[in-house]
Parts: C-alpha cells; structure tokens; sequence
C-alpha cells in the first residue's frame, strides 16, 4: 500500500480524526472547523508510531537527502522529530513559537549551527503558519532550511500560498483528499457528514456553513 493511504488508514484506525460540526474546533490560526485531526495519538500506538516514523524517513530520503538536523516545531512536532533524528542517526532540536522569557530565554532548543541543512518537522497543516514561524526562527540561527516535513496536510489554498510566498518546500506523508477519500470507501462517514465537510472545505475561513447547518 501507498504510504499516503496506510498513513490515512492508521488515522482512521486509531480515532484520531474526530467530527463535531454541532459544537466546532477552534484551530491554532482561530478557523472554526467541523473536524480535527489529533495526530498525538499517534504516540499511543506503538505500530502506528513505527509506520510513521517509516514514512518520514523515507520522506526525508527522498525529498531532503541532504538533511543534517532534525527540528521540531513545539509541541506536537517535537516526539516525531526526535523518533525521526532516533531512526536517521541525526541531532535533534526543537523550535518554540517564540522565545521563552526566562532561563536562557532560547526559541530553538539543542544546537542548529550557521549553515547546517535543517528539516523542520509539524505533526500537521492548517495554514502552515506555526511550522513557518519555525522556519523563521531556524533560518535567524544563519540555518539553511532544507524544508518542512508534516504528517497530514488539509491542502488548504492559504497554506499553499503561504508556503509559495515564502519559497518553503513542504512534503506530507498524507492529505485531507486521501483521508476523506478512504474514510468514505470505508463507510465511516456519512453521506450528510459528507456534504458537510464539502461545504465547509468549500470556504474554511468563512464560517458560513455553521449558519447553514442550523
Ligand atoms: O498550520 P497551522 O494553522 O499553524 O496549524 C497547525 C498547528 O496547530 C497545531 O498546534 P497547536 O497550536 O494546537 O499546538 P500544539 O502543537 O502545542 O498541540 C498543530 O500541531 C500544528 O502545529
Ligand atoms: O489547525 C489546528 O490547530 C489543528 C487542526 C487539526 O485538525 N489538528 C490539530 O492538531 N490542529
């Protein structure tokens, strides 16, 4: 099987997508959202946890064969990235959202050298802001950012420009069309839920579709 889909198919498994069009997420970026990935679970699963790390790895080959150090994004970027540098044999780092005010009032976190060819690592994509604002952070250290690797993108078109207008490569192991897509297949979502999701994904920013579900 295709990694985008076995990756699609363990979040399914696990429960990790979650809807509630009644009573909407709130993400990072303040989009309300009829669903929500939680890929923290991941962590519970120790054979997901492995297709995971298997899929970045050879994501990373693939994509950054160059890359030297492994960063992620704090919080939920943080253990996949340390399972990552664990399975490459890489240093590791991570990048707060900003710097912290006390201690040694660091954002980046263990050692990211001038000119060192980085991989910044997010669990998932919203609008890409968290990861970018990361990217910012690694490139001020003098860091020669490779890219991002996440597990999931929504393939959101602000995240697509985002990423364009600040010239970021990004490579997912899957996508909110191959979930969605597999989910049906599978009978887990229904034909109503279905429509929902359409009219939601149509305009995510527009929270139109919570007056129209009422
Ligand atoms: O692409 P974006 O619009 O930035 O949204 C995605 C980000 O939001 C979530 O993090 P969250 O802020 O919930 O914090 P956490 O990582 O500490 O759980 C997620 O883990 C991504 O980092
Ligand atoms: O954008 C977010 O904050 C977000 C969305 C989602 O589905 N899952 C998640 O962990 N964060």
């Amino acid at each position: 099987m295709e990694n985008n889909k076995l990756i699609a198919q363990d979040l399914l498994k696990i429960n990790a997508v979650v809807l509630s069009p009644d009573d909407p997420f709130t993400w990072a970026s303040g989009i309300k959202s009829p669903v929500y990935c939680d890929n923290r679970l991941i962590l519970a699963y120790p054979d997901v946890r492995v297709d995971v790390i298997d899929a970045f790895v050879a994501l990373i080959k693939e994509n950054y064969p160059a890359a030297e150090v492994i960063a992620g994004t704090a919080t939920a970027g943080i253990p996949h990235a340390a399972l990552i540098a664990e399975a490459m044999g890489l240093p590791m780092a991570y990048i707060r959202s900003s710097a912290k005010s006390h201690g040694r009032k660091k954002q980046i976190e263990g050692i990211i050298n001038p000119r060192q060819k980085v991989v910044v690592i997010d669990d998932l994509i919203s609008t890409g802001g968290s990861v970018l604002t990361a990217v910012h952070a690694a490139e001020e250290a003098g860091a020669d950012v490779l890219g991002v690797a996440a597990i999931f993108t929504y393939q959101l078109p602000q995240a697509s420009s985002n990423f364009k207008e600040e010239k970021v490569s990004l490579a997912t192991l899957t996508d909110f069309e191959t979930l969605i897509h597999l989910a049906e297949e599978q009978g887990k979502i229904s034909g109503a839920q279905l429509e929902q999701l359409k009219l939601w994904y149509a305009d995510p920013t527009s929270e139109d579709w919570c007056a129209q579900k009422q």
